[in-house]
């Protein structure tokens, strides 16, 4: 069983054909890293999985049932959290309620989930803070932990460690690897591919809209077509 899935899903914006039959499938309890150069339509993909936009074809499943119908609020309720490629926080809310925000959109919250995301993300020193005297970084941990907030089964984040320093993206990665661990399915976005392969259980590469190479982040990093296309570099995978 797979936790999520896209079947030959197409969104096309007039004439700009940005995800063009995708197939994506999830399985539980791993990470699955989407990498690919800038407009190639990975933001398109996740902002479809979360009903963000129509399709203009395709079928998407969660646990096996269809949801390309699904109101995009309901996602939360299924177990469906994402984080977004630009922060998204209330800059009059302190760090604490912009978390909070996340298990109110589940209708029996776990008592302690706020707590337990904000000490996760290292948030711990800043509850009180508002978003806009965090540095960048920490309100993409906000987002994070907002996101877990929610209790999610399956988490979709979109370039989470963009701006942040080396020593911030190894903790995001270890925390999401934690997370999996746990049995947190994930979908991640990522430039950083040196990241990608640290994390990833398995990785899709997409190039104008479409899945070029899938399968261990190994053997998708040294794939010609995708070093050629895209990374500029040989790639060596510990993975
Ligand atoms: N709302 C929109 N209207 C028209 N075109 C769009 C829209 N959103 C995205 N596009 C186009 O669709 C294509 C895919 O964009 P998308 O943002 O999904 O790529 P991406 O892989 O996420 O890129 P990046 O790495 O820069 O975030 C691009 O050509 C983009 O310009």
């Amino acid at each position: 069983m797979t936790v999520i899935e896209a079947r030959d899903v197409a969104v096309h914006y007039g004439g700009i054909k940005a995800v063009d039959g995708v197939d994506l499938a999830l399985e539980p309890g791993r990470i699955c890293g989407l990498l690919g150069p800038n407009g190639s339509g990975k933001s398109t993909l996740l902002a479809a999985l979360t009903r963000l936009v129509p399709l203009t074809r395709g079928t998407l499943l969660l646990d096996g049932a269809e949801y390309q119908n699904a109101a995009p609020a309901s996602l939360a309720r299924r177990g469906v959290a994402r984080t977004f490629q630009t922060v998204r926080l209330l800059p009059d809310l302190t760090v604490a309620e912009n978390v909070r925000l996340g298990a109110d959109l589940r209708r029996r919250a776990p008592a302690g989930v706020v707590d337990d995301a904000i000490e996760r993300t290292g948030l711990g020193d800043v509850v009180r803070a508002r978003p806009g005297e965090l540095s960048y970084g920490m309100s993409r941990r906000v987002e994070i932990a907002r996101a877990l907030a929610t209790s999610p089964r399956l988490l979709l984040l979109d370039e989470p460690t963009a701006g942040m320093n080396q020593a911030e993206r190894q903790e995001i990665s270890e925390l999401l690897r934690r997370l999996r661990d746990e049995g947190l399915t994930q979908l991640l976005v990522e430039h950083d591919v040196q990241l990608m392969i640290d994390t990833c259980d398995d990785l899709v590469a997409m190039n104008f809209g479409a899945v070029v190479a899938h399968g261990s982040p190994a053997e998708v990093v040294t794939d010609p077509d995708v070093q050629r296309a895209y990374l500029g570099k040989k790639w060596r995978a510990h993975a």
